[in-house]
């Protein structure tokens, strides 16, 4: 197949070397002409992807154009940046190639959509979309450390697609009908892997991350259900495993700005220090809006909310979240 990646970031390059091994054809598209430059001459990414190399046939542009080719149209480009990019492509892309979609977040800009919406809106639903996520950090992906993934969309012949050219023996590929609990878990994950990097930046214990996970977990779920999305997923890979990769790995750019916010750096610091996207500031903005609008606890979002946007001190988030009520952990069915 002819695949056309779109963003050449950390995850972009991981999976454009993915896409090559497993014998297609891959073009890889970067916003940024320096990086293209970069990419042709040196083959990788030395700040991103440490020792990793490129192949040479994968052909590095940065011209839009050559999307409309492709069989599969792949977007890993931060969150910010999903809805003009999609706007770009709608005008190139046929109908029906597939766009698949691993950025993770919401669209700020259009009522905090699922970016699956974002690309359907921009294309006038003439193009499936499939949402591929899970619990995959690139450096690893990028060196064929054995990964698992979701491939979720409305269509199943597109999510079956997708399964076949992604899936190798290193990386397996569940499909699922489940967009909506997919894309939801993928992005309010950070908020839980931001919190978790302030956990062990402020020296808590692991007690405590346990803690924070589980009803970290506990609230995304409770909104994306609201949302429309399947509790199962939640407890799946794009839920709860995602969770799990980001909340505990080196390699998440969410707990390394975490663990500098919590060692007392200011946020906006700590992601520039961090010199990649660092989603769950935004998911964040996004959970707390959502929250807010449907009606939906999420006590460590709003704590999260105050300390990112409100500049609350960190211990007296951390002092709120356990001087909350007192609760009963599931349904109280006592009579
Ligand atoms: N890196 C990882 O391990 C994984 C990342 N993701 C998600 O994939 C998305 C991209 O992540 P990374 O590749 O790590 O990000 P990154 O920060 O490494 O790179 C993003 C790339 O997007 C492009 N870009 C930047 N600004 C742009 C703009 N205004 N318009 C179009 N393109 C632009 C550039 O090519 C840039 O290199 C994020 O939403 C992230 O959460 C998902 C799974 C794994
Ligand atoms: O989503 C990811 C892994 O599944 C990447 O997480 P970070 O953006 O925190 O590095």
């Amino acid at each position: 197949m002819k695949i056309f990646v779109v963003g050449c970031g950390g995850w972009g390059m991981a999976l454009s070397i993915l896409l090559h091994e497993n014998g297609h054809e891959v073009t890889a598209w970067s916003f940024f002409e320096e990086e293209c430059r970069m990419l042709r001459e040196e083959h990788g990414n030395e700040r991103l992807l440490p020792g990793v190399t490129l192949p040479e046939d994968i052909e590095i542009t940065n011209d839009l154009t050559g999307a409309a080719e492709a069989d599969i149209v792949l977007m890993a480009v931060p969150s910010f940046a999903v809805h003009s990019t999609a706007q770009q492509l709608s005008h190139i892309i046929p109908p029906q190639t597939v766009i698949v979609n691993v950025g993770k977040g919401l669209d700020r800009d259009n009522g905090y959509c699922r970016f699956s919406e974002t690309i359907t809106n921009a294309t006038n639903g003439k193009n499936p979309v499939v949402a591929l996520t899970g619990p995959t950090h690139a450096e690893e992906v990028a060196r064929g450390i054995l990964t698992a993934i979701l491939a979720a969309s409305e269509s199943r012949a597109a999510a079956t697609l997708v399964q076949q050219a992604f899936m190798n023996d290193r990386f397996r590929v569940y499909i699922s009908p489940d967009i909506i609990g997919a894309e939801l878990g993928g992005c309010f994950k950070n908020i839980i892997a931001l919190a978790a990097g302030i956990c062990d930046g402020v020296g808590l214990g692991d007690n405590s991350k346990a803690a924070l996970m589980t009803r970290g977990l506990t609230e995304i779920a409770r909104l994306g259900v609201k949302l429309g999305g399947r509790s199962e997923t939640f407890a799946g890979l794009s839920g709860m495993g995602d969770l799990i990769v980001t909340c505990t790995s080196m390699h998440s750019r969410n707990r390394r700005a975490g663990i500098k916010i919590g060692q007392g750096m200011d946020a906006q610091q700590a992601m520039k220090e961090v010199g990649a996207v660092v989603e769950g500031y935004y998911a964040t903005e996004a959970g707390y809006m959502l929250a807010k609008k449907e009606g939906i606890d999420m006590p460590i979002t709003c704590a999260m909310y105050d300390l990112l946007y409100r500049g609350k001190p960190v211990q007296e988030c951390i002092q709120k979240l356990m001087e909350r009520p007192r609760k009963s952990e599931i349904e109280d069915i006592w009579r």
